[in-house]
């Protein structure tokens, strides 16, 4: 923008993928970004009204100079190409898509009436339990400001429209906000390397149908639920096997459809502990919690074919079916289906001990009072509502409404 305004082209820029401008955001809130979902909605207001202007054709390109007008790049190239496509996405692409989606979720005035995202369905593939316009938002084919206009008044829809604006300006306004080093929000945590238990998580292979099948629809469709989201980044983090978020986010990054930069650092963070969320001691078994919505296995038949015939029983700890069981149902765990990589029941004890001692080692090194700190008084004013403890209201506030 800087290069076209110094060459005398006009530059117009307005403020269209998100609902509020974060600069101004960061302005009103004395500098910068507001630090919890709470307080960004209390700063920001009422989304501004869409932008009713319709153009019927872009203008000409006009002349660039010695610069080549490139084709649409290929699949391969844009480093696509080593992914085979076994199962077709049932998401179409494009604004007509995206268009009758939206129309078709906010028809249901029941459903919008109801909508309470904590309570959808993850395990909902037939027709998901939440819009799945996260794609079309992402590419600019849908406007948060459209949805804005459909979806007002009923708060929850919007509210989720205002999380994604709140980690659009968190994004914006914290240096090194994709990593955790050297990002002040994000507390550091020592994650240990395991690249056979990564790979395992990675490819759907961890022995834990509900968190393989998950990682199977991310591959296949590019798309899961948030709490689908929520079980398989607590799962590789804080919950069993204490790998970096980072990796986590690199896997999300290359297979989302919707992946996008803020919010997927943003919730990655959260689910990992590292910052808006602090309560590591909350994890989500990888046996009950999907069990809880479908007893019956539904979901994981559908996406793991190997266990389709698996008694509902053992559907979600396959390895505790009796061989005579596992005959039957054509899949002998261990040599048809992995066994687990790791014991949830010490596996988890073992990542909140380490979670703990690494709180600890944060608060020890933030009170330590060399490296030309601020106070500890001056540093709780720059991080209001930021370094919450775990049993705060605060904490709870956060963990009810996301
Ligand atoms: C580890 C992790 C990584 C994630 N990575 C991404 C990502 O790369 N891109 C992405 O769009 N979402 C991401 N999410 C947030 C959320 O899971 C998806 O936005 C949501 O599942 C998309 O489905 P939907 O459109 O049906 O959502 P709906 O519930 O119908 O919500 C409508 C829209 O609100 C926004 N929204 C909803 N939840 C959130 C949230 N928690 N944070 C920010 N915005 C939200 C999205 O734009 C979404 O399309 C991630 C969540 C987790 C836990």
């Amino acid at each position: 923008m800087d290069f076209a305004a110094a060459s005398g082209i006009d530059v117009f820029s307005p403020v269209s993928h998100t609902l509020f401008d974060p600069v101004e955001i960061i302005e009103k809130n004395g500098g910068r970004p507001p630090s919890t979902y709470q307080s960004f909605v209390a700063i920001a207001g009422e989304p501004p009204e869409p932008i009713m202007e319709e153009y019927s054709e872009l203008p000409p390109v006009g002349d660039t100079g010695e610069y080549e007008l490139l084709l649409v790049p290929r699949v391969e190239e844009l480093g696509y190409g080593d992914i085979s496509q076994e199962d077709l996405s049932p998401f179409l692409g494009g604004e007509t898509a995206a268009l009758k989606r939206m129309r078709e979720s906010l028809h249901d005035k029941e459903w919008v009436a109801k909508f309470e995202k904590p309570k959808g369905d993850p395990s909902a593939f037939l027709k998901p339990a939440t819009t799945v316009l996260s794609p079309y938002l992402k590419f600019g084919c849908l406007s948060s400001r459209s949805t804005k206009r459909h979806t007002d008044p009923p708060v929850s829809l919007t509210g989720q429209l205002l999380w994604r604006d709140f980690f659009y300006t968190m994004a914006f306004g914290t240096p090194n906000f994709d990593q955790m080093k050297g990002n002040k929000i994000c507390k550091q945590i020592p994650w240990k390397e395991n690249e056979e238990l990564f790979i395992a998580w990675r490819d759907g292979q961890t022995g834990y149908p509900w968190i393989d099948a998950i990682m199977i629809q991310l591959r296949k469709w590019g798309w899961m639920h948030h709490l689908a989201r929520h079980s398989v980044a607590c799962f590789l983090t804080r919950g069993d096997l204490f790998i970096h978020w980072e990796k986590g986010r690199d896997v999300f990054e290359r297979l989302l459809i919707d992946s996008d930069w803020a919010i997927n650092n943003g919730n990655w963070m959260w689910l990992s502990c590292s910052s808006f969320f602090y309560q590591y001691h909350r994890i989500y078994s990888p046996i009950s919690f999907g069990k809880k919505y479908d007893p019956n296995g539904n979901y994981v038949r559908h996406f793991i074919p190997v266990l389709k015939d698996m008694p509902k029983e053992y559907i979600y700890e396959p390895w505790t079916a009796p061989l005579s069981v596992q005959k039957k149902a054509n899949c002998m765990i261990g040599k048809d289906y992995p066994k687990p990589v790791v014991d949830h029941a010490i596996a988890s004890k073992q990542c909140k001990q380490m979670m703990g001692e690494a709180y600890a080692s944060n608060r020890l090194d933030d009170d330590k009072p060399d490296k030309g700190k601020p106070s500890n008084s001056s540093r709780r004013k720059l991080s209001a509502g930021n370094q919450v403890t775990p049993n705060s209201s605060k904490t709870k506030q956060l963990k009810r409404s996301s």
